[in-house]
């Protein structure tokens, strides 16, 4: 498994989840196995209920559709991974989102792309409109009943906190819209062409929709460690819910 996350930050959030998860989660390394293009770390876990040590390797992919795209060629060409997995914040498009709200994806669009006439909103011309997620991956993490999901689609674009206006609009457009992000469409699209499973859990750090100030609420999130720790360690348990067949 490779598990991308853009930001330091993330990644530091994901570190600190591990080792709250203690017991149950044992953190037995964390080394640095590159530093450019972009961070790579190896993780070996102990889990409670495994005999063995479970490794992965993490990318920090840096934000936007570029640098997720090619910190996903990279994470799949060094090493083939059974499964990618994505962990970040996100806007909560949902009705009633609130922020540390978990959000699991079962498809990716894009909401900057527009090729012309023949092809939907959204699509790069000769990709598919929209991107699935793993099946058994969703199922396996929608399984664990004491972790409430939103589950549904990802929206992805290089913006951060596009106008409410224009997200209005796709929710409309697509019911089943929990999340926007700037990576999770362009890693599923990298995905795609090289026949690679993706999942990705997005916590909501801001709530575009219904916010006065979407970029204060983002700042807030962010600044209080015991508030986002606690659904990144939900991330993380979810995560780890899947090395039984990795
Ligand atoms: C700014 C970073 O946080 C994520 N992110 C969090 N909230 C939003 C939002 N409302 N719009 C776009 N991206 C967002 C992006 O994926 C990026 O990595």
């Amino acid at each position: 498994m490779v598990l991308l996350c853009a930001m330091g930050k993330e990644h530091m959030a994901i570190q600190s989840a591990l080792q709250a998860l203690a017991p149950t989660v044992e953190l037995v390394e964390r080394a640095l196995v590159e530093k450019a293009p972009f961070a790579v770390y190896r993780y070996t876990l102990r889990l409670e209920e495994r005999a063995t040590e479970w490794t992965f390797h993490l990318i920090e992919t840096g934000i936007g559709k570029v640098h997720a795209a090619l910190a996903t060629q990279r994470a799949i060409e060094l090493y083939h991974p059974k499964l990618l997995v994505n962990v970040g914040v996100s806007g909560g498009l949902y009705a009633g989102a609130q922020v540390c709200d978990l959000c699991l994806s079962t498809a990716y669009r894009y909401h900057d792309v527009w090729c012309g006439e023949g092809n939907e909103r959204g699509q790069v011309q000769g990709m598919p409109a929209q991107f699935s997620a793993d099946v058994t991956a969703v199922e396996t993490m929608a399984k664990q009943l004491h972790i409430p999901l939103h589950q549904g689609l990802l929206l992805c674009g290089d913006t951060f906190i596009p106008d409410a206006e224009h997200l209005r609009a796709f929710a409309q457009q697509y019911p089943d819209l929990v999340a926007v992000d700037m990576e999770s469409a362009a890693i599923a699209q990298t995905a795609y062409l090289y026949q690679t499973p993706l999942v990705s859990i997005r916590i909501v750090s801001d709530t575009p929709l219904t916010s006065q100030d979407h970029g204060k609420q983002y700042a807030d999130f962010w600044r209080q460690r015991d508030f986002f720790l606690a659904p990144f360690a939900d991330a993380m348990r979810l995560v780890c819910s899947l090395a039984e067949r990795l």
